[in-house]
């Protein structure tokens, strides 16, 4: 049941963003904020002002016409004072408008780019994990899409509905010396109008909460025949129409329900709106007679008709507020939510490991991803040596990938530990750690950047250094075709900037590697298979560099290929998250188990 404390809370729940928001744009500007705030309080206060000056203005012109002589002259002299004083009341009244308008346009850029940067700042504390949790990571979509415009419209929002109430205040203190019933009258009329619209407010915002998948859905469908690696296979396989149909019947659902809400708010609104012009015109008709039986002078009917129909301008403006400020809460309650997420403080401060020539050592680690039942990594074990190579094979979900991630910290392991130079990883400060490990995985970034710069991210200490970038082009086999290229290391690459460049799968994957290679000094490199783009023996040539290049070092490389994967010293057979054989090629073909099996299969095919 609906009590009257729960309508209280509901409407003052309007408010729950609003400190926030404020907080925001007080960060982006004291100055700006103080300036619509003070602004705020002038465009509140002055109507009422400005509305009483013209009742002495009236009242003053009445007596002088009633009057003669020097009389009349005195009355003269003070109307004019008073319409210099209601022109300069005036002039304040637009000046605090403008105020607020000019601080509003130049608070917009500003407050854009403070919550804009808050959200890419706090992205870059999240773990990979909190990437992967669809919820969140649409709290991050919708948060940066309307960062420009929702803090600051929620701020606007709220200083108008303050500078409205002002306004209602103080007319409602002018019409007490009329009649105090005729303030509750006026203001009583108005609650229906202003709880139905909290009422209605709220089932939209409850309603657009509710639908954030679907939302979701339709930004991803957009997203798949928008862009250009989505729209080769939506051509080829004709899904345009199917998608397209999907993304209509998404929005014809949630147009039902937005129909609905806006026809009855529509019909509630009109209903409500007449009672409070019931009350106008009651009122209105009440301070005319009163002013015919010479209760109230001409000046003070004028002032209270007046402020009869300012105050019901500003009870609009209130709703209408109050209505904006119901959504921008919305997006409010994503944005704080996503900022307000607790992100673990990284845990280590070592730079060293007390035995260097030690390696990696992973001791019976296990790994289960978040809800999932299975372990994606069981009991895996094993150790390798600086200088040593690791090759990792498996069929597809073996959890080859996993391991790496497990290794590079991207995620803890449930049980077990993972050792490097004899230390714990979770010891190791994860920014040193990540510093001596060369990593490219199989989705690799393909960056919209220069080839120079696509190179020279892999170390981003040397990002200029073009000598340090050339000698990492020609260890990743990519600098022969870079010469080629129209401004060679200054051309762009991809097609999203002027003059881009479009590489083929295999030269991104050179790029790639030569990106490994920009790290001189790591002391590990892991290749998760960047070169299946590339035929079996180019990536067995440019496993054999790799090898050659790394053999003081230790290298890891998952690859589906044996041909590739028989130089290395180790090779790991992975099924279902364990480790199923262990060995070198000859070893494992020795034991004539899965390696020999697959080794033999493949081996025919190339025949
Ligand atoms: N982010 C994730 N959340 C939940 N489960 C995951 C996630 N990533 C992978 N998995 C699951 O973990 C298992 C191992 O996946 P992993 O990517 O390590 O396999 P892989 O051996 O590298 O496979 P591929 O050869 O196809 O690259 C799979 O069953 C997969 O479904």
């Amino acid at each position: 049941m609906t009590t009257p404390l729960s309508w209280i809370k509901r409407f003052f729940s309007v408010f729950r963003y609003s400190a926030v928001a404020v907080e925001i744009v007080w960060q982006a500007s004291v100055l700006l904020t103080l300036s619509m705030a003070m602004a705020t309080l002038f465009a509140g206060l002055l109507p009422a002002a400005i509305a009483w000056v013209g009742q002495l203005i009236v009242d003053t012109v009445v007596a002088a016409i009633d009057a003669s002589g020097e009389a009349r002259d005195q009355h003269t002299r003070q109307l004019l004072q008073y319409v210099v004083l209601e022109a300069f009341l005036v002039i304040l009244l637009t000046g605090a408008q403008k105020i607020n308008t000019v601080c509003q346009s130049i608070l917009r850029a500003l407050l854009g780019n403070e919550v804009n940067v808050r959200i890419l700042k706090k992205a870059l504390t999240l773990e990979l994990a909190d990437f992967e949790d669809s919820e969140y990571y649409d709290k991050l979509i919708r948060a940066r899409r309307e960062a420009s415009s929702r803090p600051l419209s929620l701020v606007i929002a709220t200083f108008d509905l303050i500078r409205d109430g002002i306004s209602l205040i103080s007319y409602g203190v002018l019409l007490l010396q009329f009649s105090v019933w005729a303030v509750l009258l006026l203001g009583l009329a108005g609650i229906p109008a202003f709880l139905a619209e909290a009422r209605f407010s709220g089932e939209a915002f409850r309603n657009q909460r509710r639908r954030s998948a679907e939302r979701r859905m339709q930004v991803y469908l957009e997203m798949v025949l928008t862009r250009e690696d989505g729209v080769k296979e939506v051509k080829l396989m004709q899904l345009g129409k199917h998608f397209l149909q999907r993304y209509v019947d998404i929005f014809r659902n949630i147009y039902k329900e937005d129909r609905s809400l806006v026809l009855r708010r529509g019909v509630w609104g009109y209903l409500l709106g007449l009672l409070a012009s019931f009350a106008f015109y009651g009122a209105y008709g009440w301070v005319a007679f009163a002013a015919v039986a010479g209760a109230i002078t001409l000046g003070q009917m004028t002032m209270y008709i007046g402020v009869f129909r300012q105050g019901q301008s500003a009870v609009t403006s209130c709703l209408a507020a109050i209505n904006r400020m119901y959504e921008d809460n919305l997006y409010l309650s994503n944005l704080t939510e996503f900022l307000g997420h607790n992100v673990p403080e990284p845990s280590g401060e070592q730079t060293v490991g007390p035995d260097p020539d030690d390696g990696i050592r992973f001791e019976h680690v296990t790994f289960k991803y978040p809800g999932t039942p299975k372990p994606a990594l069981d009991q895996v074990s094993f150790h390798i040596r600086p200088g040593e190579s690791l090759a990792i094979v498996g069929e597809n979900g073996s959890g080859k990938t996993t391991l790496i991630k497990l290794l590079t910290r991207l995620y803890t392991p449930t049980s077990g530990r993972i050792l490097f130079q004899g230390l714990n990883l979770q010891e190791w400060d994860v920014d040193v750690l990540r510093g001596k490990l060369a990593v490219i995985f199989q989705d690799f970034n393909r960056y919209q950047l220069k080839v120079g710069e696509n190179i020279g991210v892999g170390n981003t200490q040397l990002l200029t250094d073009s000598a340090q970038i050339e000698t990492a082009a020609e260890k990743g086999l990519a600098a022969e075709f870079i010469r080629q290229m129209p401004e060679q290391y200054n051309t762009q690459l991809g097609t999203w900037f002027r003059d881009g460049k479009e590489l083929s799968g295999g030269q991104w994957q050179k790029i790639a590697l030569g990106r490994a290679f920009m790290r001189e000094d790591a002391d590990v490199l892991i290749l998760d298979e960047p070169t299946a783009a590339m035929d079996a023996r180019a990536e067995a040539e440019i496993f054999a560099h790799f090898r050659e290049l790394t053999s003081n070092r230790m290298s890891i490389i998952i690859s589906h290929r044996f041909s590739t994967v028989r130089i290395a010293d180790q090779i790991l057979v992975m099924d279902q998250g364990v480790v199923l054989e262990r060995g070198d090629h000859d070893s494992l073909l020795a034991q004539n188990g899965q390696y020999a099996r697959l080794f033999r299969l493949q081996a025919k095919g190339y025949q």
